[in-house]
Order: C-alpha cells, then structure tokens, then sequence
C-alpha cells in the first residue's frame, strides 16, 4: 500500500470484512502504518453474548497536541452481490467512481486520513508536531460493544490523552463540503413485554389477552410528538421497530406481546427521563392479570454536542478553501461512535459523501477521495503548525 488514497481505498474494500470479521483489513492498515513510523497495538475483545472483535490503535509522537483519527473497517453485508454493477469486494474503479462496500462507509474516508498523514510525515521529517493516532474498530456496524468504547478504555488506562479527534464516517448528505456533525441525537432501545394468560378466544373471560395492552402502550408512546426540535438538533422520534406475538392459531389468545422501538432524542430529553416516562406508561396500562415489563437494549446514549470554536473553526475553513462550500454545523441523522469519543475529548465527524452507504452499488468518486485527502492535508498541517 502507498500514500495514494485510491489504492489504499482499493486495497481496503479488497477485504470483505462483513462484520465482525476482520478479512485482512486491519493487516492492510497495519502494513502501512509501521514502516511509517507508527506504534501497532491490535487488541481483542470479548463479551458473553456478542461476537469478538479485532481493533487496531496506533500512534506516531509522544508530544501533544494529540489528533485522533477514528473509524471502522467493518462493513454491513453487500446483500445481493449480483444485484451490483461490479463486484463488492474487487474495487473496481468505472466512470471514475471506485465501487464496493466500504468505499465511502468508510474504509474510503481511513484511506484518506491515512494519505494525508503520510505525505504530512514525509513534509516534515518523518514525525508530527504532537501525536498522530488512529483508533480503528471492527464493531461500528456490529453491537458496538467490542469497539471503540472498549479500545478507549484501554487507551485511556495507558495514561494517554487525547485533545481532538475527527471520526471519519460520510458525514456530507449530497457534496464534499456540505457538512461537519458536530453532535448526535441520543440513542434509546427499548422492548416493552405484556404477559397476560392464554385462553379460547370463545372464552375470553378465561383468558387475559396481551395484545390491546400493548397496542395502548405503543398508541401513548406515539400519540404526540416528543418536542420539536430546537436550535441545535431536530425533532425527537420514537419509531415502532418490532411488534411480535408468534401466534399462528385463529382461536387462542396469546400469552405474550413484544413491542419494540427506537427513540431518536435532542438535549430536550436525557436517557433517564425518557426510561422513567415510558415505564411510568407501561405501568399504567397494566390491567388486572395483565403485567408489563420494559427492558433496555444495550449501547444506549444521550445526545452530545462538540460546542464550536477554534477546532471546528480551522475544519470549516479547510473544508472551505479546498471545495469552496461553507460546511453546516450539523446534529442531524443516527448515532456514530462520536458518543464514545465525546468523553474523552472534543470530537467532529467529517469524511465523504453518504448518498450510497449501506446500498447496493455503494461507490466513491475518485475526485471525492482526492479532495478529501487535500482537505485531511489540510487540517492536519494546520493543527500541528499551532
Ligand atoms: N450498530 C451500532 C451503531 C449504529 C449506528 C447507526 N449509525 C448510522 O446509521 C449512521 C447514519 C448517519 O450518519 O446518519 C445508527 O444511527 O443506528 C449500534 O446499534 O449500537
Ligand atoms: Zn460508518
Ligand atoms: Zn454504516
């Protein structure tokens, strides 16, 4: 691999690292990053219940300023793969697009960083005014449990402090330019279970039916919106993501319901108060013989936002010279692993394009990954020169 954005995006999306797998592209990463000078740690991590997963961190410098530089190389599936124009994992550049899963969610967006560093290194003896790092995780599609919250735990217990890092997710909705997230929504899972007693549907006094309780609970949980957005963040939502009763019988009533769903939530709103309102709905729909219970899925998170000023000031004009739009200061969209980062340091999220992330055909512009190297230059140069 070369500091050329392109072959490293190529050589990238060449490994099909589907997560969890790691298919050869932490290797890759790696064989770039210690002849150039940097330390490699590759740690693993487990949990009961949840896949291993293989993350990469490394650093060149001991000084601060420290700059971080955080992403995934795992993707999601490519689904059909004879419903794409090439081939998922070949990286096949046409019509000037270099296409596969990856190419911009976002194994294209580490390429660039990682050109931009390189040919930094190369202007200025071999090492950064400060400390260059990469935290790079193969959990970010999968249940980000044995990911980055874990690696900067690890990090973190080094002694080692960062001062900014730049998540590399494809934070522009239509052109190079368009956006920096300088925040997320929170992120809050719940799965609202009703269990009642089963019975003869001609019989229902000797039954206690599940289903009308939940579809109460998920009728007040949905009947107003949650706010309505303000300054910084858009509208709150609550989606329905899964309603299960597993009955396949005409004549009996079930035992249980599940509803599950998802809440989207601006600063108007904290995990806590949000948990204490939908229990507090659940609670009062219960009926006699009738109970519901709610529980939380894993990786919740409140919203957070990286206030403005001197670093994403110096991002806005280097993303400004370079592709002549105004980045907007952006909250909007789903979550990132920006919601780990948040605690240890001022974090943005600024790469390419997402028009084609998670599609079929998911693909990158050449000419967006030069420009994203120039613009990477750019920041860096800039931060380490003061
Ligand atoms: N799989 C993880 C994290 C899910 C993160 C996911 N983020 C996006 O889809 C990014 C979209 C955007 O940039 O707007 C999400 O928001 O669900 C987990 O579930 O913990
Ligand atoms: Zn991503
Ligand atoms: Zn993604």
């Amino acid at each position: 691999m070369s500091a050329d954005p392109v072959a490293l995006t190529r050589a990238l999306v060449r490994c099909p690292s589907v997560t969890p797998a790691e298919g050869g592209a932490l290797d890759a990463l790696e064989a770039v990053l210690r002849p150039a000078g940097f330390a490699v740690d590759r740690i693993t991590f487990s949990e009961p219940g949840t896949p291993d997963v293989e993350n990469l961190y490394a650093r060149i410098g001991t000084e601060a300023p420290y700059l971080l530089f955080a992403g995934h190389t795992d993707v999601v599936p490519p689904g059909d793969a004879a419903a794409w124009r090439h081939d998922p994992f070949a990286g096949e550049i046409a019509g000037g697009e270099l296409y596969g899963r990856g190419a911009v969610d976002m194994k294209g967006g580490i390429a660039c960083f990682l050109a931009a560093v390189l040919d930094h290194l190369a202007a200025n003896g071999g090492k950064p005014q400060g400390s260059v790092g990469f935290l790079i995780t193969g959990d970010e599609e999968g249940p980000s449990v044995n990911g980055t919250v874990k690696v900067l735990e690890w990090v973190h217990a080094r002694g080692e402090r960062f001062d900014h890092c730049i998540v590399g997710e494809p934070s522009n909705p239509q052109a190079l330019g368009d956006m920096i997230k300088i925040g997320r929504r929170g992120s809050l899972s719940a799965i609202v279970t009703v269990e009642g007693r089963q019975g003869h549907v001609a019989y229902p006094d000797r039954a206690a039916n599940p289903i009308p309780v939940l579809l109460d609970i998920l009728a007040r949980l949905t009947e107003r919106p949650l706010d309505a957005g303000n300054a910084h963040f858009q509208p709150s939502n609550l989606a329905i993501t899964s309603v299960d009763v597993g009955n396949a019988a005409t004549n009996v009533i079930p035992q249980t319901a599940t509803g599950r769903f998802n809440i989207r939530f601006n600063d108007e709103h904290t995990l806590d108060g949000l948990k204490a309102w939908i229990e507090g709905v659940a609670a009062a729909a219960a009926r006699p013989g009738i109970t519901a219970t709610v529980t939380w899925a894993r990786g919740n998170s409140q919203s957070f936002i990286t206030k403005p000023g001197p670093f994403v000031a110096m991002v806005s004009e280097a993303i400004a010279e370079i592709t002549g739009r105004q980045p907007e200061l952006s909250t909007s969209g789903g979550t990132s692993d920006a919601r780990f980062i948040k605690d240890y340091c001022p974090v943005i999220e600024f790469g390419l394009v997402g028009q084609t992330m998670h599609a079929v055909d998911e693909r990158v512009p050449v000419a967006d990954l030069m420009a994203l190297t120039a613009i990477y230059r750019r920041i860096i140069d800039r931060y380490f020169a003061g």
